[in-house]
């Protein structure tokens, strides 16, 4: 029993405490004994707490008035009436009258001893050794002739001649109170540990607690508390609105409502507070206040922001990056802008390469949710069912193979934001519908999942197909298209802006580290009389080409339109792609024959070189022409 704990008896009986002690070892309890005059029992009594003893016991007297004097349990081991009866019983023929001491009060009942043994009985209270000592010597002065009682009573009478005999309380009396001493040992541990967690946990919370009682004085608070306060201790006892000015604490204690996210300050600081109420039955018992600072909040909110951004849930480009002074472009921009001021799901139509989601990017930038995310999202490159869980999201063990903890969805990643979606006229009827429901009702069902989550999503899609024309053809749900259309604009195709070639060719150059005028205008009208069914993409690729193969030409070379050849054949070879324009509509117009075989003719001198690794005469034997000849016909005289 109580192995692990750690007990003391104090008194001043030598006697009581040497049964006491063979008692809890006879049990296995570990007892330190230490006597004390009642004068020093309560020093002696704290220094034993403060080495880490749990519990106190204490011997009649001493244990009463430790009991009265120490802020811990202490048990008393105290004699019984039949403790006294007994020893009345064994010294009856050897005594008279016999005077008994008892601390604080006259025990109960002696007269009735006394008829029964037929003995005379005198009663002494004390509070004090010193008041003790004269009793005894009174009541012998007045003819007592045996004292009984505890502590150092025996000895006194018999310093003074006297005969004396200590009470000591039973057995059963001491096995009680060693029982009662475990139990409190074990019932302070239980809610020291309870405690421990509790501070722990409170400890390791980012935000600051205090509790208060119904007054407002602080009942416990965690570290953090003190450090936002700026206080050493934690502050226990003192009134929670000398330190933080909330004034809604009162209003909690008054009316037991909780008041979320409220702003207060301290020292020029502002915390956001949230303070609960706690409530006993009906009745309001106190508050606990949480707090932090708001600038820790700002900090979360940038970090999230940041994780967002990191994941590229950002829109890189604004309008500014739309080039094109264009009739065409200037028109597209201007109705882009205006409409990137409404929250309006918007539809962008256009040809491959055209900017779609450059637009997309820029509508987002130029509205009201630019500082919130935006997802991009190639409907056309997932296949069906993994294009459901990647924009909605899933719960965990939601299907086989789904990752632990679910997840999130890019819907629900776009929130407040935009999600783009390119290619829409290529998902499945089936995602048609889910789309339509979540456009609808601006809730995300996760598969699997029994979650329904409300998120505001602003949809831009895009299709290089005529979406209006795939509702007609059955492949488009209409409700859909309308949702999804409410606003919508149309690219340009190139060909049809080729005086924003230029512009777009320097901003190009520029980006690549070279002078727009690395073309020449000869070059640039060249570039306009090419079809550009990649659009902006394909000028993009072409100019990259050209400036890698341009420091190995002569600077007379036609190598701008040779390359352009090159584009002309593999369009021919992509007439059945209906993403392009067709073959027929890649050649180049306005250029003569002559000119036209003249370039094809260098392009099998280049691949010819190319194979023999620029041998020259080994390429003139090869084609059958002179060296000279090729020399000529590379620089195209
Ligand atoms: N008007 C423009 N000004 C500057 N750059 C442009 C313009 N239009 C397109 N681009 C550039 O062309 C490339 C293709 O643009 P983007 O990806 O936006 O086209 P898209 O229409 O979405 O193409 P796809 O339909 O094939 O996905 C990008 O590098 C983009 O920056």
């Amino acid at each position: 029993m109580g192995k692990s704990y750690k007990f003391a008896f104090v008194s001043n009986s030598e006697t009581i405490s040497k049964v006491v002690y063979r008692h809890a070892t006879s049990q296995g309890i570990s007892m330190v004994v230490r006597l004390a005059t009642m004068e020093d029992a309560l020093p002696v009594a704290q220094e034993l707490i403060d080495a880490g003893i749990n519990v106190i016991l204490g011997g009649g007297g001493t244990g009463k008035l430790l009991r009265q004097q120490l802020k811990q349990p202490v048990v008393t081991i105290s004699r019984t009436h039949f403790d006294i009866l007994r020893t009345l019983f064994r010294i009856r023929h050897a005594a008279k009258y016999v005077a008994i001491t008892s601390y604080g009060e006259i025990t109960e009942g002696l007269n009735l001893f006394a008829d029964l043994l037929n003995i005379r009985i005198k009663p002494i209270v004390f509070h004090s050794t010193q008041e003790l000592t004269d009793g005894i010597s009174q009541a012998i002065d007045s003819g007592v002739d045996y004292v009984i009682g505890g502590g150092i009573c025996m000895e006194t009478a018999r310093e003074m001649g006297c005969r004396g005999s200590t009470i000591i309380p039973s057995s059963k009396v001491i096995q009680r109170a060693l029982e009662e001493a475990v139990n409190i040992a074990e019932s302070q541990h239980s809610s020291q540990k309870h405690a421990a967690w509790l501070e722990g946990a409170l400890d390791s919370l980012h935000e600051g607690i205090v509790g208060v009682d119904e007054a407002g004085t602080i009942l416990f608070s965690n570290t953090k508390a003190a450090d936002f306060l700026n206080t050493d201790q934690k502050n226990e006892g003192s009134i929670f609105t000398d330190f933080l000015n909330v004034i809604q604490i009162d209003q909690v204690l008054r009316n037991g409502e909780y008041i979320p996210d409220n702003i207060c300050s301290f020292d020029n600081r502002s915390f956001v507070t949230n303070i609960r109420p706690i409530r006993i039955n009906s009745d309001i018992d106190g508050a606990i206040a949480a707090f932090r600072p708001a600038t820790y909040l700002r900090t979360i909110d940038s970090k999230l922001r940041k994780h967002v951004k990191n994941r590229g849930f950002t829109a890189k480009y604004t309008f500014t990056d739309l080039i094109g002074q264009s009739a065409n472009m200037r028109a597209l921009r201007k109705r882009s802008q205006r409409f990137a001021q409404t929250d309006a799901n918007i539809f962008i139509q256009g040809e491959t390469g055209t900017g779609k989601e450059l637009l997309a990017h820029a509508l987002h930038n130029a509205g009201s949710r630019a500082h919130e995310p935006f997802v991009a999202v190639n409907c056309a490159a997932l296949p069906d069912s993994l294009l459901e869980s990647e924009l909605f999201g899933y719960e965990e063990g939601a299907f086989t193979g789904a990752r632990k903890g679910g997840k999130e969805g890019l819907f629900l990643l776009a929130n407040k934001g935009t999600i783009f979606l390119d290619e829409i006229a290529d998902i499945s009827a089936l995602l048609q519908v889910r789309l339509l429901r979540v456009l609808e009702s601006q809730e995300i069902f996760q598969v699997g999942g029994v979650r329904v989550i409300p998120i505001s999503v602003r949809v831009v899609s895009s299709s290089w197909k005529n979406l209006a024309r795939e509702v007609q053809a059955g492949r488009f749900r209409a409700d859909l298209y309308y949702r999804l259309t409410t606003l919508n604009v149309q690219i340009p195709p190139l060909r049809d802006r080729v005086e924003d070639i230029p512009e777009i060719c320097g901003v190009l150059l520029h980006r690549l580290g070279f002078s727009s005028h690395l073309l020449s205008p000869a070059e640039y009208s060249l570039l306009s009389t090419y079809a550009w069914p990649g659009n902006v993409r394909e000028l993009a690729a072409l100019l990259h080409r050209y400036v890698l193969l341009k420091q190995d030409e002569e600077p007379n070379s036609n190598l701008l339109a040779e390359l352009l050849q090159e584009l002309i054949d593999s369009s021919a070879q992509l007439t059945a792609t209906p993403n392009t324009m067709g073959a027929e509509s890649s050649l180049l117009v306005n250029v003569s024959l002559k000119q036209q075989v003249e370039r094809h003719e260098r392009k099998i001198i280049r691949q010819t070189l190319l194979k023999n690794n620029q041998n020259k005469s080994l390429t003139a034997q090869q084609l059958g022409i002179s060296e000279h000849t090729l020399w000529r016909k590379m620089k195209g005289e």
